[in-house]
């Protein structure tokens, strides 16, 4: 009986030695858990493994002497239905142990074994204990950071960290200061008393990066910049960009639920951030309680309830472990409902103002006109809020007239304002991308942003919202009227030719320009294409035709060696699951 299932759950991806007895009847968590402590530096895979095979056996026999005080069946019946355990991501060495101890309990016992992903249950303890339908997840753990939002069977990546974990990179720059691992608490602690100074702020879509970031805290700290402004700054920075990726996913899901999961998630001020981001947009935010987020095998336990109860179970012999088992990889067996993401759609385009993740644009498409302001987030700090809201602006300004001159359909700019971060646009298109996803369309955005590459910069968030579709209905008394000396200040009013007016029949414009930047490097452009195409993944129910359309768009104009580097990009899987 499926409310009835009782579930013993083992995690050991890295530090944490962990057990678990599930009661679905009760909805109760038992977790025993022992920590790795390492003596110096971080986690050094070769002892963290043997803390496990010390760990391991202790924790489990402390859950199953609870599973059998609670067990009201016979006697000689298994006290829980099946042993769940973390098949990965993490490292080998602990996992094997862990995968031992889980099939020889599930011999003796004589009950299946369910492989999960560890990822996956940091996001669905999130989801079950908010009773959330669909949420949009925020994975904020040491070895891992990325969102993921279901779609068609699978939990899709939609943005991740370029390169460390978000928990890792903070330990880096504690072992650099010399603090003992791990690190996160200890940043929180000391950011209390700090006060903020600039540092790099790195988001690309909804991926983000790292490195520059702790390379730039540590060089401040080897200046002798006050260790709390560093910590504050961090914190500030790193959580803002999480917050802000967060954001934009629930803006292209059209979700109003998120979810947070994974280590670093016990840290306040990033819940903060969190919660503040959705209240200001209408969403509902849950974060589980500490000893879920923090690797524990009760998420594990609770998730291998509801694969146990689709009959999602492994055979010993398919039992193996997989360091690398990336949470898109798994087919999702226990969710038979689509969501209904109707909420952020554009219906029928007779709206007036549109929220988007930065801004909010007044539309007049009878006087062919935008009005976009980036509001002022009240998650961020004031000063990064600030730079921030101008810089993009700025870059908005420039790289969208900079695109047109390449031959990529953008709206021309009326008025800018940067002090109020307003920008005033002309109307293009009838549709966003992602409301009217076609294959020919999808080539065209392929061509367009090889244009804007070969032209030295990058787009820096392309998605299916940031593409507008369908006849331009540029005519000729808007065409009068914009010379008819309104303010023109990145194009003449003769720059359309009759050219561009026959073209105007069916066009894809780019539009959002605010986090495009100058670059010659050939894996920035890759980053753009592979940005365009998650977001493809993340809205498309059937994506695999879109991203090839992508590519052949790509390769009728672009470079070749982008296209390989994007190849090069998506085989990373980037869960540097042995960085922990
Ligand atoms: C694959 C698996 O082994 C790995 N597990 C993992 O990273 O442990 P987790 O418990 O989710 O996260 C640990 C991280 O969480 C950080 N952390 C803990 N408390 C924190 C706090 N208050 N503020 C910031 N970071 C915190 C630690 O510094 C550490 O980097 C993962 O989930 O990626
Ligand atoms: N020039 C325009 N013509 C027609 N519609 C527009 C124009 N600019 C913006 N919009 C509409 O407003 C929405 C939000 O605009 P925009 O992407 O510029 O804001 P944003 O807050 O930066 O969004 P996000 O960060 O979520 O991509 C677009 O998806 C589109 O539907
Ligand atoms: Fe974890």
């Amino acid at each position: 009986m499926s409310t009835h299932t009782r579930i013993l759950g083992i995690e050991g991806t890295a530090w944490a030695a962990s057990a678990a007895v599930y009661d679905a009847a009760t909805d109760d968590v038992f977790i025993e858990s022992d920590a790795y402590q390492p003596e110096s530096g971080g986690i050094h895979p070769r002892e963290a493994a043997e803390h496990m095979h010390d760990a391991i056996p202790r924790v489990v026999e402390t859950a199953l002497e609870h599973a059998r005080d609670t067990h009201d069946g016979p006697e000689d019946e298994a006290p829980v239905d099946a042993v769940a355990f973390s098949k990965g991501p993490g490292l080998g060495p602990c996992l094997r142990i862990v995968g031992t101890a889980a099939r020889a309990l599930s011999q003796a016992l004589e009950v299946p074994l369910v492989g999960v992903n560890h990822m996956v249950a940091h996001l669905e303890i999130g989801r079950h204990t908010a009773d959330f339908d669909s949420p949009v997840c925020l994975n904020a753990s040491g070895a891992n950071a990325h969102l993921l939002a279901y779609r068609n069977g699978r939990y899709r990546v939609l943005g991740e960290t370029m390169d460390t974990g978000v928990g890792n990179a903070i330990d880096k720059f504690t072992r650099h200061v010399g603090w003992s691992h791990p690190g996160g608490p200890k940043v929180e602690a000391a950011a209390e008393d700090g006060e903020y100074v600039d540092l790099p702020y790195v988001v690309k879509g909804m991926d983000f990066s790292f490195s520059g970031i702790m390379s730039a805290a540590k060089q401040r700290y080897d200046d002798e910049v006050p260790i709390e402004d560093i910590c504050f700054s961090l914190q500030e920075n790193v959580f803002g960009m999480l917050t802000e990726v967060a954001e934009r996913a629930l803006s292209l899901t059209g979700s109003d639920e998120l979810v947070l999961g994974g280590g670093v998630g016990q840290n306040a001020r990033l819940r903060e951030m969190l919660a503040e981001m959705c209240d200001q947009r209408g969403a509902d935010f849950h974060a589980p309680e500490p000893r879920f987020l923090r690797d524990n095998a009760g998420m594990i336990a609770v998730l291998g309830a509801k694969m146990y109860d689709a009959g999602d179970t492994v055979a010993l012999e398919d039992s193996r472990v997989d360091p690398n088992y990336r949470p898109d990889q798994v087919p999702v067996t226990w969710r038979t409902d689509e969501p209904e993401l109707a909420a952020g759609r554009n219906a029928g385009e007779d709206r007036r103002q549109v929220r988007g993740a930065e801004a909010t644009v007044d539309l007049e498409p009878a006087a062919g006109r935008v009005t976009k302001r980036r509001e002022s987030k009240s998650y961020r700090h004031p000063e990064l809020d600030d730079r921030l809201r101008r810089e993009r602006t700025t870059l908005e300004v420039r790289l969208t007239s900079l695109a047109r001159r390449e031959g990529v359909p953008t709206p021309v700019l009326s008025d800018v304002d940067l002090r109020e971060a307003r920008l005033e646009l002309e109307y293009v298109g009838e549709a966003d991308l992602r409301d009217d996803l076609a294959a020919e369309r999808v080539r065209e955005v392929g061509r367009h942003l090889a244009r804007l590459h070969l032209a030295g910069f990058v787009h820096g968030d392309p998605t299916t919202r940031n593409v507008r579709v369908g006849r331009a209905g540029r005519d000729a008394s808007r065409d009068e009227r914009t010379a008819d000396g309104r303010e023109q200040r990145d194009a003449p009013p003769n720059e359309r030719t009759e050219g561009d007016r026959e073209q105007d029949a069916e066009r894809s414009y780019l539009i959002d320009f605010g986090l495009g930047y100058h670059t010659d490097h050939v894996e920035d452009y890759a980053m753009d294409v592979h940005v365009f195409d998650q977001s493809l993944v993340g809205t498309a129910d059937d994506p695999e035709p879109l991203r090839e359309a992508l590519r052949e768009g790509y390769r009728e104009v672009g470079e070749e060696r982008v296209l390989e580097r994007l190849r090069d990009v998506e085989g990373r899987g980037r869960y540097v699951s042995d960085d922990v």
